[in-house]
């Protein structure tokens, strides 16, 4: 009898494009395969008349239902994009594998202005993320800002019928979608800085000592080994870092953005305050030998250095 690999995802487009990715790597690698939907707190708050609960913690709002599902041995693999994991896995589970990393960057979705300098004074940008808000505050004191929330068609329609009159989004899940002919710009990272993993896929099974069956785990654990791709996992691995050096959590307005420059790793980073009135920003080289936690959290200590820490508690 063939194991059957069991993947959980969120029922989002997104994330069925980035599960179903996955599940046919592995079919086409010769493995049973198979996918199952979870809802998670985080999709149940996109929809309209969602009142959160007084309690509601913001961290890992969209992977609480899949890590209970992987705990109990209902799926195997869970497929996230990284930059929805919080910063600190619990010790049950763990973080097995990362594929290649799309492309990293903030787009700008505007129709007619095709870049930000061109939309005129006081224009909506359709954004929740406090990242983003900041650093388009950075660039254009005069933006306004209004919440477009949904999977990324609504938005798109939102955008259409003149709710906003730009997005800003995530390349990474527009290319996915093949809905890239709405990218006029793609911001550099030095314009606005990426989240920390942003682009990039997370694998995340039970950890080596959190079984629920020795052998299957093993093999799940054997069989995604090959999607693993060591540039991202450095890169993410030191953006992740400066983001929990500096308290985690994708509410806060810090951009880190790491690439492979021949022979060694460039980390980028920047703290943004919410009005976008003031920035730290910092670049650092690193050869490749070297540990990507100690880049992210020396660029963390600079930030904090120079004031990153008064800019974060003022969005608070
Ligand atoms: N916060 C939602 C979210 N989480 C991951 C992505 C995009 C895909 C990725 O970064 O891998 C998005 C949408 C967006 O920011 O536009």
């Amino acid at each position: 009898m063939k194991e059957i690999i069991r993947i959980g995802s969120r029922g989002s487009q997104l994330a069925l494009w980035q599960a179903n990715h996955i599940l046919y790597a592995l079919r086409d690698a010769g493995y049973h395969a198979e996918l199952e939907i979870i809802r998670t707190t985080g999709d149940r708050m996109q929809q309209p008349g969602f009142v959160p609960p007084p309690n509601l913690d913001g961290k890992g709002i969209f992977i609480k239902e899949i890590e209970e599902a992987l705990q109990e041995g209902r799926i195997d693999l869970a497929v996230h994009c990284l930059k929805d994991l919080p910063t600190q896995l619990a010790s049950q589970f763990s973080l097995a594998a990362i594929p290649k990393r799309a492309d990293a960057r903030d787009v700008w979705v505007c129709e007619p202005y095709w870049a930000l300098h061109t939309l005129p004074e006081g224009g909506r940008v359709g954004t929740t993320s406090p990242r983003r808000r900041a650093q388009l505050l950075a660039l254009r004191p005069d933006l306004e800002f209004v919440e477009i929330r949904g999977n990324i068609d609504t938005r798109l329609k939102k955008l259409e019928k003149g709710d906003a009159d730009a997005l800003v989004l995530a390349a990474a899940g527009l290319d996915r979608l093949k809905r890239a002919e709405w990218v006029h710009q793609r911001f550099s990272p030095e314009e606005m800085c990426p989240a920390p993993g942003q682009g990039a896929l997370a694998l995340e099974t039970r950890a080596i000592d959190h079984p629920v069956d020795e052998a299957h785990d093993a093999y799940v654990r054997n069989a995604i080994a090959f999607f693993e791709h060591p540039h991202t996992r450095f890169c993410t691995t030191a953006e992740r870092a400066v983001l929990n050096a500096l308290g985690g959590g994708c509410q806060l307005p810090i951009g880190a953005h790491c690439t492979p420059e021949d022979g060694h790793y460039r980390l980028y980073a920047q703290v943004v305050a919410p009005d976008g009135e003031a920035m730290v920003q910092l670049s650092a080289t690193t050869p490749c030998t070297s540990d990507p936690n100690e880049l992210g959290e020396q660029i963390a200590a600079d930030l904090i250095a120079r004031g990153a820490l008064n800019l974060l508690n003022a969005s608070v």
